[in-house]
This record gives structure tokens, sequence and C-alpha cells, in this order.
């Protein structure tokens, strides 16, 4: 958790604003999102990358609410999407199109010409199909398409299975040993701008060797290129800087940036990075009150009214995310698996932990503000949770509940 999360008089505030108070105006489940949070970790970005070339580009697929987006577009961030359902936030949110970058291995034809008519800043192609279709598109609308190829580096960035994106079996990017001849066909294409390199090789990375090693790969690409006539000038090392969870020790931004310009020298190279997880992790918890307590032979359940539709991280990842109560309580702990009220035993938020609760208690799920909402889903017809950004003593509700009309949105009866 963060320094914007803490225990004031017997309870948890978000910046200056009780937890219980939260609850009491929105309900629960609630996601609460620190604006302080969002600033600061932006800002040991931007500070790491000081006197550069650079632009940050938070990666939407994190944290969409187009609240969260407008605290970083006010920053100056730029953006990493990945569909056109994301520009349309971004641009929402007071965004700048031209410090957007369009990653994703299947843009549809639409998406294309959404964001060559917002006039964004690079496409990252991630097939040679792509590179034809994006041509052939910009050409229809008589404009130039700004890339960098997504390159694969098969490198392992020693995380979680289906969080790994940059080893040849992985879907993702064009193999770093074709890119050259993907490139010469680029530089022959009438509507394409070659500008740069990208690469992403994971998420929640909590060692910079990786990252190393993918970027000296690069370096080796931009030379060969050059030796070919194709100067770049824009390299996007992505994503995927981890954040603690528990007792990961990542680098931090300035740590790893550091490392990056160390191996960088004096090459003149606009850098971009497409953090997600790092900026927004541990500027959100989920809200969520103690239903039933059920006990039996074995086990201690605490039945609470959030589930894996509103964070799907530990169902689909394992993932253990700490669990913290908002008032905490004297007395014998009792160990309980968390559940949510969702008809599958895959339903759970936390397991074997030592808690002393009482039924209508509430209590946070931590470094719940990077793929929480986004992945939240309404299965079991569970209305999506609210979402709140606190601001210093203010706070702001930037996604209502979802009502039972809302549930039923588009949907109709047989005539
Ligand atoms: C292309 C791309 N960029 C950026 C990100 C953001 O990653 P993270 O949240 O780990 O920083 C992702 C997700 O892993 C991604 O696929
Ligand atoms: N959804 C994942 C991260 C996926 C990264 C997407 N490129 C998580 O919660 O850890």
């Amino acid at each position: 958790m963060s320094a914007e999360f803490t225990y004031q008089n017997g309870e948890l505030f978000a910046e200056n604003v009780a937890l219980s108070d939260i609850a009491g105006t929105f309900g629960s489940p609630t996601y609460v999102y620190s604006r302080r949070h969002i600033e600061t970790a932006y800002r040991n970005y931007t500070d790491a990358l000081a006197g550069m070339d650079h632009q940050v580009c938070y990666a939407v697929k994190a944290n969409s609410n187009i609240g969260v987006l407008n605290v970083l577009a006010r920053l100056g961030a730029g953006f990493d999407i990945v569909s056109a359902g994301e520009l349309a936030r971004v641009l929402a949110a007071g965004g700048d199109a031209k410090r957007v970058v369009f990653s994703g291995v299947g843009k549809t034809e639409d998406e294309m010409a959404e964001a060559l008519k917002a006039g964004i800043g690079c496409f990252n192609v991630e097939s040679s199909s792509e590179l034809e279709r994006l041509n052939r598109v910009a050409g229809s609308l008589k404009l130039l398409a700004p890339v960098s190829i997504r390159v694969n580096p098969d490198v392992d960035a020693q995380t979680h299975p289906y969080i790994s994106t940059g080893l040849r079996d992985n879907k993702f990017g064009i193999d770093i040993k074709e890119a050259p001849q993907v490139y010469a066909r680029a530089r022959d294409l009438e509507h394409i701008n070659v500008i740069g390199v990208d690469c992403h090789i994971g998420s929640q990375l909590t060692d910079v060797s990786p990252f190393l090693d993918a970027l000296d790969r690069v370096l080796l690409l931009i030379d060969e290129l050059a030796g070919l006539g194709i100067s770049i000038s824009h390299l996007d090392l992505g994503g995927g800087l981890g954040v603690k969870y528990r007792d990961e020790t990542p680098p931090t931004p300035a740590a790893y940036i550091g490392a990056i310009r160390e191996r960088l020298g004096e090459r003149k190279v606009k850098l971009l990075f497409e953090p997600g997880r790092s900026l927004v992790a541990n500027a959100g918890v989920l809200l969520t009150k103690v239903e039933y307590l059920k006990h039996n032979e074995h086990k201690n359940f605490a039945i609470i009214d959030a589930a894996m539709n509103d964070m799907l991280r530990p169902a689909l990842y394992s993932a253990w995310m700490d669990l913290l109560p908002v008032r905490p309580r004297e007395g014998g702990a009792n160990a309980y698996d968390v559940v949510g009220p969702v008809c599958e035993t895959g339903d759970f938020l936390a397991k074997d932990r030592e808690l002393v609760i009482e039924e209508g208690d509430l209590l946070a799920l931590a470094s719940a503000g990077a793929y929480g909402f986004t992945m939240s889903s309404n299965y079991n017809s569970r209305g999506r949770a609210a979402e709140v950004m606190v601001d210093g003593d203010q706070v702001h509700l930037i996604r209502a509940r979802e009502s039972l009309a809302d549930l039923m949105l588009g949907e109709q009866l047989l005539p």
C-alpha cells in the first residue's frame, strides 16, 4: 500500500478522508483512488527522465476511468491505447491525440481510421499484415501513418506466464530477427512513416535485468537498421514495471530509468514508456463490506459484497492482494477465506487470512487501482462498483454504481 492510505485514530483513511465515510455516502463495493498517489507516481517517471527527450504514455487498460485519465492528461501525460474505445476515453478526458501510441495485435480498419483521423502520435505495429492494412487505410484517407514496429525480443520477463509478452511463443510483436525485413518493407510503403521501435516484454517485472536484455537486443536492431539507411528516432520500451503487492521489491522508476540511461549512452532518441500498473495499482483500494461470517469444521468464510466480477486478479492469476480492516478490532484472529457472492468456487479475493472481523465490518483490498475495475464484469447480473477519487479532503464520484436498469441496457424482448 502507499503513503496515501494510512490509519488515523484507529481507522483507515485515503488521504484525508475516512474510508468509512466513503462507504456511508457511496455504499460498497466501491473503488477508491488517491489523486495524489497517481500524480506522485507519474512524476517519479518524468523526474527520472528530466533532461531527455521523452514521453510517458500511461497504459489506459490498467484503469481507464476518464477521471483517472484526466488527472494524468493535466500533467501532460501521453497514453498507450489498445482500442478505439480507449482512444475515445482519452479524448473525452482531455488527452492530446499526438501523445497517443496505439498498441495491440488486432487493430480493425475502423479503429485505424479513427486513430488516423484523430492524429495519434504512433501506431505500434505488431504484424506484417497489420502494416499492409494500415498503409491501405491511411492511403484511403490520404494520410501518413506514423509507425513503430513492436518487436518481440524473445526474453523471459520472469513474471506470471499469463502476463509475459516478450517470448517467441507469445502472440505479441514481430520476431526481432524478422524485423529488418519488415522495416525495409515499411520504408517502401507510401502511407507509412517509420519513426520508431517498440517492445513490451511483460507486466509486474520486479527486476531490471529482463528490461536491459530486451534493450540490448533492440539497440542492436537499431544499429542494423541504421546500416540499411533506416533511422530510428523514437524508442518505446513499453510498460511492465512491477509494484509491491506483498513482499516484492521492484526497482523504483528512478533506478529503472537510470539503468536504461546508462545503457543508451550518447544515442539520441526520444524515449517512451507505457507504464500502467506502476502508476495506479497502489493508488487504489476496493472497499467492501463483510455480509456474513460462516464457519464449518475445517474453514471460516467471510462472505463480502465484492466478488470476482469486481476484481478478477485473485481468481485469474492466483494473485495475492493485501486485505485490511477499515477499523481494526482487538481480539483473537481467525483464519478466513474471503469470498464473494458469485456462484463459482474460484470466487475469492483472499485465502487463509488472519482477521478479527464481525459481520458489517468494512475491509479494503489493497493495490486495487490497476486491472481492477477495468477487468470487472456483470457476471451473475451484478452491477459494477462505484468509483471515487479522493483529493485531499474532497471525494469525487467518478463513476456511479451501476443500477438495475444499467444491467439491461440495450437488451430487448422478442417482438
Ligand atoms: C503494450 C503494453 N504496454 C503497456 C502495458 C502496461 O503494462 P504495466 O501495467 O505492466 O505497466 C501493457 C500491459 O502489460 C501492454 O500490453
Ligand atoms: N491484467 C494483468 C496485467 C495484464 C497486463 C496487460 N498487458 C494483471 O492484473 O496483472
